[in-house]
């Protein structure tokens, strides 16, 4: 049976305790792995090698050094894609065809993009006269905030996990890293890379564990210096809490409730293909999909029928079979929850206009965590999955009549993560988009992302922003140096 160990201090290691935990194929339920689940020895043996590695060889580091072994990393991921895209598939269930473009190109390039990032960092210089008939220089600059926790979902193991690693890293961190125990495989994998490619030891560390044992510890931990999060709203408010104590930094990446505005004047192929793709990619688990559609009434019933279409024609199916287009959910508890979910549309008077329910499959996969790609009409603005995010391959499709209405509609939720708008007007479309409450507004597009522009959410989707220089404000300190002249 696989084993996922830690990584602490450089070396892969069991618990002290010697407890492990099961890990699942999503597709058949069947038992994969065990993993170690870390406690109190291995959170504090992690950040007591994380803070050593702040002053030993990696602290001493050369900037360009550093940048040449972030260059070497995403170097290393490449050579290693195989081995990555196996790992994230058979721990979350997603298909070939998404992880083989999105998930683990990602991870190389989160590491390549703040390599480059870090070449044009610039300091700020002040010259002011002083009371005395003198002058004073003032000058900025960053220094490393020191030991970041990382707590990682599951939805995209690998992306999200590096897109808090590589940053944390370039601006001179270490980490400790703990992802979620439902997807621990790549973390570890990342592991081996960073011991191929000689990083000091302590600069990255791993211990796997669940969240509401090692997730704890490792924010009450009061080495830690700053915590990044992304996840459920309700484990970040938590995490918010538990960094109060110490009064230490956080950026919180949380869900959201996205709205898609699909206007008259839209070209409907485009509109269809990316809706299509916001709502059921990934089985519906991306905190930046859609969840919410609103179609102006005159093209209302084409758009819900040919949505339909591109939802029936989606196959379903294991990770391996490179025709297939959703996997499973990542669990069991998700599957429940999801359709759970479904249960309660159908109880508040939902039009099911696909799916709804779970899919018969077939011999080895009767027993995964299958969900049916799932569009719903019909309910008020005031029904559960219009107001809940359900990260399920799901949305509820509404119509609008006017701009005003539609932009009032997509920003009455609690969260503020993302939205689309799709019209060939381009006056309207700079006008809409100025006026939803999202952080990220993609026009005629979805997940469409340049690493170097700031990502995150508004309201209850989160706190920060993230992307090329914009991580520095979290990843660094800045400091502020005076001399008189
Ligand atoms: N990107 C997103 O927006 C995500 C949203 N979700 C949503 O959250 C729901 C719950 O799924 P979970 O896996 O429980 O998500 P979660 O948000 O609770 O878990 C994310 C990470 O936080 C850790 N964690 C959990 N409780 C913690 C605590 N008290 N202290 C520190 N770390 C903690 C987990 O172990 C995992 O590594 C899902 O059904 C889904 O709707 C889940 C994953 C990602
Ligand atoms: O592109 C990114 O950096 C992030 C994408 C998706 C999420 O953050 C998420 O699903 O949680």
């Amino acid at each position: 049976m696989k084993k996922v160990q830690h990584y602490i201090n450089g070396q892969f290691i069991d618990s002290e305790c010697g407890e492990f935990f099961d890990n699942f194929n999503p597709a058949t339920a069947e038992l994969i792995a065990k993993v170690a689940q870390g406690r109190e020895p291995e959170v504090d043996a992690a950040v007591a090698a994380a803070k050593a590695a702040l002053t030993g060889e990696w602290g001493q580091m050369k900037l360009n050094d550093r940048i040449a072994l972030m260059y070497e990393i995403a170097n290393e991921m490449d050579r290693r894609f195989d081995d990555f895209l196996e790992a994230e598939c058979l721990d979350t269930g997603k298909p070939y065809s998404i992880a083989r473009h999105i998930d683990i190109p990602r991870g190389a390039a989160n590491f390549k993009v703040f390599a480059d990032t870090m070449k044009s960092v610039a300091d700020e210089a002040y010259r002011m006269d002083t009371p005395d008939g003198k002058i004073a220089m003032n000058y900025s600059m960053r220094q490393p905030k020191g030991v970041i926790g990382v707590i990682s979902p599951w939805n995209l193991p690998l992306l999200l996990m590096t897109w808090k690693v590589g940053p944390a890293l370039a601006c001179g961190n270490t980490v400790v890293v703990k992802p979620s125990q439902v997807t621990p495989t790549t973390t570890s994998l990342l592991g081996e890379v960073m011991t191929k490619v000689g990083l000091p030891k302590g600069a990255y560390n791993v211990v796997q564990g669940r969240g509401s044992i090692t997730g704890n510890l490792l924010t009450a931990h009061q080495d830690i210096d700053a915590l990044t999060f992304t996840g459920e709203t309700k484990t970040g408010e938590t995490i918010m809490k538990a960094c109060s104590n110490g009064v230490r930094d956080i950026s919180l990446e949380l869900g959201g409730k996205n709205p898609a505005i699909i206007f008259e004047d839209c070209d409907m192929d485009k509109a269809i293909f990316e809706t299509a793709r916001s709502v059921f990619a990934n089985s519906g688990q991306v905190c930046l999909g859609t969840e919410r559609v609103y179609v102006q009434r005159p093209i209302f019933d084409e758009f819900v029928s040919r949505l339909k279409d591109a939802g029936q024609k989606l196959k379903v199916g294991v990770h391996n079979d490179e025709s297939v287009d959703m996997g499973p959910v990542v669990s069991a508890a998700h599957r429940d929850k999801v359709l759970e979910f479904y249960d309660i549309a159908k109880k508040e008077g939902a039009n099911v206009i696909l799916g709804g329910g779970a899919p018969k499959m077939e011999g080895a996969l009767k027993d995964g965590f299958w969900v049916e790609p799932t569009i719903w009409t019909g309910l008020p603005e005031t029904a559960t999955v219009v107001k809940e995010e359900v990260f399920g391959p799901c949305c509820h499709i509404a119509p609008f009549d006017t701009e005003e209405e539609v932009i009032k509609m997509a920003n009455d939720t609690k969260y503020g993560l993302a939205s689309t708008v799709f019209t060939e007007n381009l006056d309207k479309a700079h006008r809409v988009a100025s006026k939803i409450d999202s952080g990220i507004v993609w026009v005629n597009s979805w997940f469409l992302r340049d690493l170097r522009t700031p990502f995150g959410g508004m309201k209850g989707s989160g706190i920060g922003r993230e992307g090329g220089h914009h991580s520095l404000e979290f990843y660094t300190e800045l400091k502020n140096i005076c001399i008189k002249m």
